[in-house]
């Protein structure tokens, strides 16, 4: 890991659930302090006292102040989202200089629109973390524009690695990406939901049924990971012939599990692009 990442200065724009994901995943990995994190939001003073009080980190949404935050940061990320990047970015163009490195989490939006947008040829890596890097168990999916040095690539690569595994892409790549791990946690969450609910409409008290439900998912994960297995064959060895499982398997058959997975891994893929889309749609009629 390169020690830049603890010496630079990083400014969070947009202070929702992802840019707290990564900034907490930074300062409990001991990977940045929150003295070199800045924190800002375009409203809501009660989310900035709320972060700073928990975190340490710089926060504000004082017009003035943000501009200094945007200028002075080495890292600016963007966290907004995207039916808010034309009237931020508007207010962000004057502020940026070509040796700070823009990282963008934004969904669908491409490094050569941002590069149009703002007018820029300053360094843009495209990412699309998830809300597990909260806990340090992230999956960002991350591609550069050709303006990238290798320092900033192993700075931006540092900076998501301390908080989970980085795949770097090609940029074409990134709304399935976004598709299977940007979203995925939703469905994982949205399984462990109809499990519990199940499991309480079967007569199991809702903190068993929570319980079971939480401790299965966690084991099924940790055995595909600690054991190396494929998950196919971890399913065949839960799965006795004839037996429970294999009834319930061929429910999920009927409903076509694995199909409606497949399609609501590329429908998100196809919005993600639609957002971005529409962004340049929008800044063209500008
Ligand atoms: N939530 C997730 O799981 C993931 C989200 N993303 C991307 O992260 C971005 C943010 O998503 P969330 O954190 O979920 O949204 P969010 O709604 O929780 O946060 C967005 C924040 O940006 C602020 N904001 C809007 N305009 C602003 C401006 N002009 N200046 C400063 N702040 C401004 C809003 O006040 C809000 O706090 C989106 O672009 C999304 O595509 C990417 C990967 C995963
Ligand atoms: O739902 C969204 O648009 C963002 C991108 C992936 C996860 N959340």
């Amino acid at each position: 890991m390169s020690n830049l990442l603890s010496q630079v200065k990083i400014a969070f724009v947009g202070a929702g659930s992802m840019a707290e994901a990564i900034f907490r995943g930074l300062i409990e990995r001991k990977v940045a302090s929150p003295q070199q994190l800045y924190v800002m939001n375009r409203a809501n003073q009660e989310r900035m006292e709320q972060l700073r009080a928990q975190y340490g980190v710089h926060t504000t949404n004082d017009a003035q102040t943000r501009e200094a935050y945007i200028r002075e940061a080495d890292v600016v990320v963007l966290c907004m989202k995207p039916k808010d990047v034309e009237t931020s970015f508007q207010d962000l163009k004057p502020l940026f200089r070509e040796e700070q490195l823009l990282i963008s989490v934004i969904a669908g939006l491409t490094t050569d629109k941002i590069e149009r947008l703002l007018a820029t040829r300053m360094p843009i890596v495209r990412t699309m973390p998830n809300t597990s890097s909260t806990i340090g168990l992230g999956a960002t999916g991350m591609c550069f524009s050709s303006t990238v040095t290798p320092a900033n690539q192993q700075l931006a690569i540092d900076m998501f690695e301390a908080v989970g595994i980085v795949s770097v892409i090609e940029e074409d790549k990134m709304e399935i990406l976004t598709g299977v791990s940007g979203s995925g946690p939703a469905y994982v969450y949205y399984l462990m939901e109809a499990m519990t609910k199940a499991g309480i409409e079967g007569g199991l008290t809702e903190e068993t049924a929570r319980e079971l439900t939480l401790q299965t998912v966690l084991g099924a994960a940790n055995m595909v990971k600690l054991t190396g297995e494929d998950p196919a064959e971890l399913r065949r060895k839960v799965t006795s012939p004839n037996g429970a499982t294999h009834a319930s398997i061929q429910v999920l058959d009927q409903y076509d599990f694995g199909e409606a997975v497949s399609r609501a891994v590329a429908r998100s893929g196809e919005r993600s692009k639609e957002m971005g889309d529409a962004i340049a749609a929008q800044s063209t009629q500008a």
